[in-house]
């Protein structure tokens, strides 16, 4: 954990802000009922943490790209069916040289987000290796969702939307492609991990089953008139 303090440095220098360490604080008090850990996984540049970002603090770090080192970690309340739900989502270093730093974390995440930018081809196919290194080190009934972010950058396309459905069905995992630029479907992402956490926490047994998929396909049909996708 040596290393956090280097990253958020790194991304706060870039910012010129230490904002970050002020809100960290005061979130460890904000009030919540359940708890999940969320990890951020995928190739280095993809977005990581500028979904995290966008998420937690509704901003885009645009300028000059600095990776993450080792890992680091944001946390976020959100209501989920009157229920307050803290994220702590942790935020990965893609680069292969943190590798085994990150494997140490897959066990106590519930739910992985992972990542890929439709403007690299390779990044796209590398989506199989994380999988596998998912199965390896993450718990069996982990939640993933597949994410196909730089939605924004429609010129420099190279993974096609299809691909990236067609990939997310082979591992039955729900996908979709999101924006940390524009914040197309970045919220959506975070909220329908968020729900399917809280569901399988406190389910009855007479209650029907969260269907991720159904509700990610209705929150996106719900919100095409604002600019989801
Ligand atoms: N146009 C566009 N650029 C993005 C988007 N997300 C990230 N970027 C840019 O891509 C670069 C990498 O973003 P990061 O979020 O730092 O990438 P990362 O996955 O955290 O990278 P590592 O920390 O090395 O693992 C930065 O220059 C960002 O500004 C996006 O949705 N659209």
């Amino acid at each position: 954990m040596s290393t956090r303090k280097t990253s958020l440095t790194d991304k706060q220098a870039k910012n010129g802000t230490s904002k970050y360490v002020l809100e960290r604080c005061a979130s460890v008090n904000e009030y919540y009922d359940i708890a999940f850990k969320v990890m951020l996984l995928g190739d280095s540049s993809v977005g990581k943490t500028c979904a995290l970002v966008r998420f937690k603090d509704g901003a885009f770090l645009g300028g000059n790209f600095i990776s993450t080192v080792g890992i680091d970690f944001r946390n976020k309340v959100v209501d989920v069916d009157n229920l307050k739900v803290k994220l702590q989502i942790w935020d990965t270093a893609g680069q292969e040289r943190f590798r085994s730093v990150t494997h140490a974390y897959y066990r106590d995440a519930q739910a992985l987000l992972l990542l890929y930018d439709i403007t690299s081809k390779l990044s796209f196919d590398n989506i199989r290796a994380w999988l596998t290194e998912i199965h390896e080190y993450a718990q069996k009934d982990v939640v993933i969702m597949l994410l196909g972010n730089k939605a924004d950058m429609v010129a420099d396309r190279v993974v096609k939307k299809e691909d990236g459905e067609k990939l997310a069905k082979e591992y039955g995992v729900p996908f979709m492609e999101t924006s940390a630029k524009t914040g197309v479907n970045v919220e959506l992402a975070f909220l329908a991990i968020a729900k399917e956490l809280k569901h399988r926490a406190t389910q009855q047994q007479n209650e029907p089953k969260f269907q991720i998929h159904d509700y990610i396909e209705s929150q996106k049909h719900k919100s095409s008139c604002c600019g989801l996708m």
